[in-house]
């Protein structure tokens, strides 16, 4: 696995290296010596899978807050998706910045999310399957989110927003949310 850093701190982009043979390829997708080498969280809980079948379909941004705060491990396994992130830690020197990230069932390309990061991802194709890891366990109350097109954050979605969920529309802007966020 390669580690690129990305202009936020602490999330990285893991670029997965596969030995390819007449079968096909076989990669590594987590390692708990190389992510602790690289001083990321290596102990997940859980791991999900999501099937989002319009283009277009925006989920985020979602984190939860301290302590449930979760490193989250993201790799688009059908289609192609952007994932968007944001730092949502108040003593981050990347506070509120976000970065847009293309993941594909192709590029090989995956997405580690510390914690304290408000996560989301808007499919480019239709009948797009995503599967993540997660490091702490679900907990409804400490479930937060920001909206997706709150002009504090001035997030650049790449195609029109076809399909989003109720509770995703309508998480309330950052001027109205108490703070810390995180
Ligand atoms: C996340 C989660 C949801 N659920 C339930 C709650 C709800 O009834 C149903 C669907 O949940 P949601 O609408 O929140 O699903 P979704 O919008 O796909 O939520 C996901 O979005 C992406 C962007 C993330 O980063 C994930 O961590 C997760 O928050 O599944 C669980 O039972 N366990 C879980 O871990």
């Amino acid at each position: 696995m390669i580690f690129h850093p990305t202009t936020l701190n602490d999330a990285w982009l893991i670029e997965l290296e596969p030995r390819g043979d007449q079968r096909g390829y076989f990669a590594r997708t987590m390692c708990q010596e190389e992510f602790e080498k690289q001083g990321l969280i290596s102990r997940f809980v859980q791991q999900n899978t999501s099937f989002s079948s319009e283009r277009g379909t925006l989920r985020g941004l979602h984190y939860q807050k301290r302590p449930h705060g979760e490193a989250k491990l993201i790799r688009c396994l059908r289609g192609s998706i952007v994932d968007i992130i944001v730092d949502v830690r108040e003593e981050s020197s990347t506070y509120l910045q976000h970065q847009i990230f293309e993941l594909t069932d192709k590029n090989f390309y995956q997405l580690y999310v510390p914690p304290g990061f408000a996560h989301s991802f808007q499919t480019l194709t239709d009948n797009v399957e995503v599967s993540y890891l997660v490091s702490a366990p679900y907990t409804p109350e400490a479930e937060r989110g920001l909206r997706y097109n709150d002009e504090r954050l001035n997030i650049n979605w790449p195609v029109p927003v076809t399909v989003i969920s109720e509770k995703d529309k309508n998480w309330p802007l950052i001027v109205d949310q108490e703070l810390p966020l995180y």
